[in-house]
């Protein structure tokens, strides 16, 4: 599904990614971990197209998405919804869902609304009226609604309170029984445990680590080699 191999990343001369290779299957769902800075953002830029990656490959089943524009890696099957979220805070919640809907895609609006009864309950409001969890729900509904083939979600229960995260973690699972494959950057252990198939970690912007999630609970040293700062 997703290939990535030995990519080189940079900000002008500052050399990010050092050689990342990862991959995602067929319906699952895999965890990128890494203290702050470590390069996990600049990972799902890269594949979205808007960092420079001179070096490497990215492949979604086997067409190369290296070096082409943004809109057209997202006609292709990839869906980001960014830290910041991205959502219109002046469009009520339909509205903000009315743009992102896609004749013959996969989920329209009755199964956003299933899945996100919240956003139902909220479909009058403006984006601005919304708390950060409903806000993080639009953005992945939208996201959705793109009929994506591959979802890149960037840290998408930071600052939201434990019983919104909860929430969030049910719709992860809800995403990753429907068969969608999903790539997430995650700082917090309990929802990426609670999730994922695989993980990865890491460190300076190379690859430090990957494996099942069986490996990663069974192994306690990996927290505290990796990720003990930012856990
Ligand atoms: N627009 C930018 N210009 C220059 N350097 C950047 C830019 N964005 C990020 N960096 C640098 O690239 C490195 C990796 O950043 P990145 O945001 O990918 O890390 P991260 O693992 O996602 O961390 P965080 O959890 O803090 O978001 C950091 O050293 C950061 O300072």
């Amino acid at each position: 599904m997703l290939e990535i191999k030995d990519i080189h990343s940079y900000y002008g001369k500052s050399h990010v990614l050092e050689g990342v290779s990862l991959t995602v299957g067929e319906g699952e769902l895999v965890t990128l971990l890494g203290r702050n800075g470590a390069g996990k953002t600049t990972t799902l830029k890269s594949i979205m197209g808007l960092v420079d990656t001179p070096a490497g490959s990215i492949e979604l089943n086997g067409q190369s998405l290296l070096g082409q524009p943004p809109f057209r890696i997202a006609r292709q099957g990839v869906a980001l919804v960014p830290e910041h979220r991205g959502i219109f805070s002046i469009l009520s919640v339909e509205e903000n869902l009315q743009i992102a809907v896609r004749a013959g895609s996969r989920w329209q609006m009755a199964d956003i609304y299933r899945w996100f009864p919240r956003l139902e309950e909220r479909r009058r409001n403006r984006g601005n009226a919304l708390s950060g969890g409903e806000q993080q729900m639009l953005a992945i509904a939208r996201a959705l609604l793109n009929d994506p083939r591959i979802l890149l979600l960037d840290e998408p229960t930071e600052g939201l309170a434990p019983v919104i995260v909860d929430e969030i973690v049910k719709i992860l699972k809800a995403i990753r029984e429907e068969g969608l494959s999903v790539l997430l950057v995650e700082q917090n252990l309990r929802v990426c445990e609670a999730v994922a198939d695989r993980h990865y970690i890491l460190e300076q912007g190379q690859i430090v680590y990957t494996g099942s999630a069986d490996d990663f609970r069974d192994d306690p040293g990996v927290r505290d080699r990796y990720l003990a700062l930012s856990a």
